[in-house]
């Protein structure tokens, strides 16, 4: 990505300012008004402000440019060929030329995604290669159709997205016309209790008997079944939590989700030392269970996840794109915690960094050629070419689904009608991303123990209050790592959430 200028950051940071805190006061934040700050310290600080000499000499750039944690997949999968259908007829004692009994060919095995509990990661489906359901059992003598190939169920965390391209006129079959006429993105936020479909399995062959004509009684062939239809899926998972931390690198974000929660995220002074996002848990011991409800319908108490993800660099230093790929564990979190490290030369524009970085995430500018994650990971369209079998009109026309007839059950998606196949609009090739900019948002300003920072705070809060509408700024100086202030800092979390 490029970077913005600094006047422009200005222009975006902006708007978005406070825009659900506006005329709030009840939160008042008395600790805020006058907080001294403590002058003695224990300085983690780094006095570089390129944040290159943080970066941990042991775990060389190159390491963490390129993205370890498996929350991206590609997958292949493939549905069940459609058996084929048999010529045979009935041969009894006394009926020498007996009518045409050869069954149809099975259907093959669908491809099912469903979003479970449980399941915690994409890693597993990356090692299996092609996954293929089962293929139709050829249809036989005496009327017996063969059997349906066995479907597949892949599992996947809930959070997943998965993302599918589009079938064009020519390679797709008319039934997968019908369910898939275009990219489709599916949000698996919630489990889905019904496996939804993804890909059918092709349709098997036709026996004889359903070429009968008036002057073709006996009609000595039938139909191969088709050939199941192959995609590449891309997978997603995307964290779910309620709030997401988002810093520069070594601003405490780790710190500060370990003072909060009882998760033991990895702390360390050099830049990137999360690699992988980490959830910890806030469980409010004060309030009354009986409102609140968990994934299964049992009360629980009332409680919220906080994500801590990988640090974000505007630096060019980094690989494109490697900043704003976290950003996507932060996208659908409920409230936005920037995390700004007091310690550092300028909090303000390392603030608008972030915000510039959001904002260019948001717009898709890590990936200019708005294709979407596919381009990003190098993905295309791999399905097999579906030739229709060269067979007569009737046969066509006998093959061709009637009008409403293929109706899936468990496709989320409504088929557009007339929809136009090998065009798509521009705008629904271009990945779809939550507006985050829309989120409400706060500051959390850490490393308040550090000489030096109170100044800055005030500097910091007195911009932000000047450039907002808001009469309150969230702006709580915390030290995460003597567990002062994190409290303030939970109180607006549960606030912005609607606690
Ligand atoms: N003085 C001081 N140092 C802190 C505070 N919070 C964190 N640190 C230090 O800052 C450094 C970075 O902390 P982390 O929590 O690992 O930072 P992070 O934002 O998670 O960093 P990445 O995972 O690399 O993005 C560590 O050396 C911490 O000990 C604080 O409140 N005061
Ligand atoms: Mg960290």
């Amino acid at each position: 990505m490029t970077l913005r200028p600094r006047t422009i950051l200005h222009s975006t940071l902006t708007p978005f300012l406070y825009p659900r805190l506006l005329n709030h006061t009840t939160l008042a934040i008395s600790f805020l008004s006058r907080r001294s700050f403590s002058s003695t310290c224990r300085c983690h600080q780094n006095d570089d402000p390129a944040l290159a000499s943080t970066t941990n000499p042991e775990h060389p750039q190159h390491e963490y440019t390129s993205a370890p944690f498996s929350d991206l997949r590609p997958i292949l999968v493939a549905a069940g060929d459609g058996g084929n259908g048999c010529v045979s007829f009935l041969r009894e004692k006394f009926v020498p030329n007996g009518p045409p009994n050869g069954g149809s060919g099975g259907a093959g095995g669908s491809i099912y995604i469903q979003a479970v509990y449980g399941e915690t990661s994409l890693h597993k489906l990356g090692r299996q290669g092609v996954i293929k359901a089962g293929n139709g059992a050829n249809g036989r003598g005496s009327n017996l159709s063969g059997k349906r190939g066995e479907d597949i169920v892949i599992r996947v965390p809930v959070g997943t997205a998965a993302e599918y391209p589009v079938y064009h006129h020519q390679s797709a079959s008319q039934l997968l016309r019908h369910t898939h006429p275009t990219r489709i993105h599916l949000d698996l936020d919630k489990p889905t209790p019904q496996p939804i479909l993804l890909v059918p399995g092709a349709p098997g062959g036709l026996g004889n008997p359903h070429f009968i004509t008036p002057t073709l009684r006996r009609p000595k062939f039938a139909t191969k079944g088709n050939k199941g239809a192959k995609m590449k899926l891309q997978l997603e998972l995307k964290v779910l939590a309620d709030v997401g931390l988002v810093g520069l690198p070594n601003a405490g974000k780790s710190s500060f989700l370990r003072a909060v929660s009882r998760r033991k995220a990895r702390v360390g002074e050099w830049a990137f030392t999360t690699l992988t996002p980490n959830i910890g848990t806030v469980v409010m011991e004060d309030r009354d269970l009986s409102n609140y409800s968990g994934p299964e319908g049992e009360h629980i108490q009332p409680r919220f996840t906080i994500a801590d993800i990988p640090g974000l660099i505007a630096n060019a230093h980094m690989n494109k794109g490697l900043g704003h790929g976290f950003l996507r564990h932060v996208e659908r979190a409920r409230v936005l915690a920037f995390v700004v490290d007091l310690s550092r030369p300028d909090p303000l524009g390392d603030l608008e960094s972030l915000w510039a970085e959001v904002i260019a995430y948001e717009n898709g500018e890590d990936n200019p050629e708005g294709l979407g994650m596919m381009a990003e990971m190098g993905g295309d369209f791999v399905g097999e070419e579906l030739e229709p079998e060269d067979l007569n009109p009737e046969l066509k026309a006998k093959l061709e689904p009637e009008e409403g007839l293929v109706t899936y059950t468990g496709v989320p998606w409504n088929v557009p009608e007339d929809s136009d196949f090998d065009e798509l609009p521009a705008g629904e090739a271009v990945r779809k991303r939550e507006k985050m900019s829309t989120k409400p948002w706060f500051v959390i300003a850490n490393k308040a123990d550090v000489e030096g920072t109170e100044e800055k705070y005030w500097a910091l809060k007195k911009h932000l209050e000047a450039n907002s509408a808001a009469r309150e700024v969230g702006l709580i100086p915390i030290s995460a790592l003597r567990q002062e202030g994190v409290d303030k800092a939970i109180d607006w979390m549960k606030f912005l959430l609607g606690f």
